[in-house]
This record gives structure tokens, C-alpha cells and sequence, in this order.
């Protein structure tokens, strides 16, 4: 296969001026095992069928996760599913924007560049990092490379993430989310 092109993009990012993401004082060291952030997850919790993502804190405020590829994520015979791998994408750059920052927020805007296929049995190593902060406005992005650290890069991911408040949770999810965030052993949360 020819190399992938570099860049798809031609817009700016982020998208408006923003300031450096200064780390949470609290934020996780480097080679800190990150905690699932809400143990009925769909991508981090111990879920049936779920993705099972784990990450770690990396130097220079990148965030590294891991998501496996099994037949249960195929969209075509043999390779993943595009929406699961987006998937993938909104846990690892959530992760990066809730560890570092620890400022409660949800997806506001999630994007993906597919560079290359990404067969069952393979493992996408997912780099994320925060980029610039706005007010309640969070701007993430993240790369995914094929079997390795530093394999061939197969998917790239942009998003905007929007902080909220608590009742965010509570009103339009369920009454007890604060209960049952805080159920999870060290999550992140409130
Ligand atoms: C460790 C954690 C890992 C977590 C990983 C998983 C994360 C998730 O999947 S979260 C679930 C999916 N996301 C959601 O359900 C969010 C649903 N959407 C909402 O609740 C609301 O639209 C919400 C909160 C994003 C924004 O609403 P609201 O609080 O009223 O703010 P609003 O004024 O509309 O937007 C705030 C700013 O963001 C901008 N914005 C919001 N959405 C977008 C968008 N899609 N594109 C561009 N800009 C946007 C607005 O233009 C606004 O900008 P400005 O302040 O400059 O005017």
C-alpha cells in the first residue's frame, strides 16, 4: 500500500485562539496507569462487548491507549468497524482532556481521518493529547498507529470537548451518576 497522506486537513487547529493546556496540578504523573473513569464504560469499563481501553500517562502530557482488535469490532470481514474505532478515539482523547485537565466535559465535536485499514488481531496504539483550552471549550487530538508505538499511523482524530457542569450528569442522565461515578475506584470524576 502507498504511504498515507500526511495531512487531509486543511483547516486550522484548533479552530479558534486558544491557550496552553496547563496540566491540572493533580494530574496524573508520568507512567501513571490511568483509572477507568466509570466502570460501566462502553470504551474503559469492564463491560461485555465493550472496548476494554486502558491508558497510560506519557511525558510531555500525552496519553497513550491501547485498543485491541477483535472479531467483535469487524465492519468487513477481517477489519474494524469505523464507528469503533471513532469510538476508540473519543475514549483516548477523552481520557487525555480528563486526566490532564480534570475538568469535567463531554464530546462537543468528534473527527476522524481513516489512513489505513485496521485488521482484527491487530492492536492500535493511540497517542492523545489536549491542545488548547477556550473557556468551557477543550480541543484534543490524537493519532493511532498499527501494531507499535511507532507503526504506521492508521487513524487521526480531532475534538472538541465542552465542560460542564455536575448536573450535567444528573439531569439529563441518571439521578445517582455521582454516586455511581464515584462507585469507580479512583476515577477521575467528581
Ligand atoms: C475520561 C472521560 C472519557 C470520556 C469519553 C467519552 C465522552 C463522551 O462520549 S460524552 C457523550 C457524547 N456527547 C454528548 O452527549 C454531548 C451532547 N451535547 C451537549 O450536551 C451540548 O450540546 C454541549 C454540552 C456539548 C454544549 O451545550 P451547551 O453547554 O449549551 O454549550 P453551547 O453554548 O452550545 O456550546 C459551548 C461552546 O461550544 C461550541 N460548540 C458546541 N458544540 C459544538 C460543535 N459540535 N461544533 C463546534 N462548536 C461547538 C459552541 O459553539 C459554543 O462556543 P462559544 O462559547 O464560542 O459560543
Amino acid at each position: 500500500m502507498s504511504e498515507a497522506p500526511r495531512s487531509r486537513r486543511s483547516t486550522p487547529w484548533p479552530p479558534v485562539d486558544t491557550e496552553s493546556p496547563a496540566p491540572h496540578p493533580d494530574a496524573p504523573r508520568p507512567g501513571t496507569k490511568l483509572a477507568v473513569h466509570y466502570d460501566q464504560c462502553f470504551g474503559c469499563g469492564d463491560v461485555e462487548g465493550g472496548l476494554h481501553m486502558r491508558s497510560t500517562m506519557g511525558e510531555h502530557a500525552l496519553v497513550h491507549s491501547q485498543f485491541a482488535v477483535t472479531e467483535a469490532h469487524q465492519g468487513a470481514p477481517g477489519l474494524a468497524h469505523g464507528g469503533l474505532l471513532a469510538c476508540a478515539f473519543d475514549e483516548a482523547l477523552g481520557s487525555a482532556v480528563g486526566n490532564l485537565l480534570r475538568r469535567p466535559a463531554v464530546t462537543g465535536k468528534l473527527e476522524t481521518d481513516f489512513l489505513r485499514p485496521v485488521p482484527v488481531g491487530s492492536t492500535l496504539f493511540i497517542t492523545a493529547k489536549v491542545d488548547g483550552v477556550a473557556g468551557r471549550k477543550l480541543y484534543a487530538s490524537a493519532e493511532g498507529r498499527l501494531g507499535a508505538e511507532d507503526g504506521s499511523v492508521a487513524v487521526r482524530a480531532r475534538a472538541l470537548f465542552v465542560e460542564v457542569g455536575f448536573e450535567h450528569f444528573t439531569t439529563h442522565g441518571d439521578p445517582d451518576a455521582l454516586t455511581k461515578f464515584r462507585q469507580t475506584p479512583d476515577q477521575i470524576n467528581p
